[in-house]
């Protein structure tokens, strides 16, 4: 068994203005101390719109706290003419030290494709920031049983140009579109099905090694009611949230899964 700090990720989507991300963090900063949460035993990071995230730097450094923070996406071009987007070496000046590329909002709404993707963590890596590259499948895929072929592929192709040394510093988000923001959470084996199989096709394709190493979360739809079993399941290395994330005390109960009953 390899020692993979569990990642617990909370991604804003497009809420929250600054003023309320300074409240947002103070108050999982507080509910995190008052509840013990042991940071050895779960990694936080949040994942506000860019506009919050000078805000929540200086929060974080000024108060020393043990939340990392990053963002939601990334340009694939270092800089110029490309109105509205924004680099992956303004991020790493920021303090970033995660970023998300292809979630399944970005494909969906613009077009985003693996080949995109892969550049968009390639930009990442280069600045000693780490992807949090995101796959899954659609709920007519899953209709059709192929959501373990369909989600290898996409990895496949998110990953391409990535060599072997920074691909274990990967993270890897499994997160089935038909579970997001929809309260349909798929089941700890639904979870387990998919990120095992990430996990075998990365042994297998690159090596052992690297795929013990690499942390793989699932998303869609997690909250403190069934963090713990999802977390139970072997490849399930972090969680990446949407909607809990927007509240402190849920999210800080996720954070805490290890300490949650596990029913069911
Ligand atoms: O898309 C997600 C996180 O990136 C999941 O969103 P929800 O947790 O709101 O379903």
């Amino acid at each position: 068994m390899s020692e993979r700090t569990p990642l617990m990720a909370g991604n804003w989507k497009m809420n929250l203005n600054h003023v309320e991300a300074n409240g947002l963090v103070q108050k999982l900063a507080w509910t995190l101390k008052d509840h013990r949460w042991d940071p050895a035993k779960s990694e936080v990071v949040v994942l506000p719109p860019f506009t919050d995230l000078r805000t929540v730097q200086t929060l974080i450094e000024g108060d020393r706290l043990e939340i990392g923070y990053g963002a939601q996406d990334v340009s694939v071009h270092d800089s110029g003419a490309y109105t509205g987007e924004v680099s992956a070496e303004m991020l790493a000046k920021l303090g970033c030290r995660y970023v998300v590329v292809g979630h399944s909002e970005r494909r969906q709404y613009h077009a985003e494709t693996d080949d995109v993707v892969a550049a968009k963590a390639v930009k990442v890596l280069e600045r000693d920031m780490i992807p949090i590259i995101c796959v899954g499948e659609g709920l007519d895929v899953r209709k059709a049983g192929d959501q373990v072929a369909y989600t290898l592929e996409q990895v496949a192709g998110s990953i391409a140009g990535i060599g072997d040394d920074a691909l274990a510093t990967c993270v890897i988000a499994y997160e089935p579109v038909w579970a997001i923001g929809t309260g349909e959470v798929a089941t700890p084996e639904d979870a387990q099905e998919v990120c095992g199989a990430i996990r075998r096709f990365l042994a297998e394709e690159r090596h052992i090694e690297l795929a013990d190493k690499v942390r793989i979360q699932y998303g869609g739809s997690v909250k403190s009611g069934n963090v713990a079993e999802i977390m139970a399941q072997p490849d399930v290395d972090g969680c990446l949230v949407g909607g809990a994330s927007l509240q402190a005390d849920e999210f800080a109960a996720i954070a805490r899964f290890y300490d949650l009953p596990s029913i069911g």
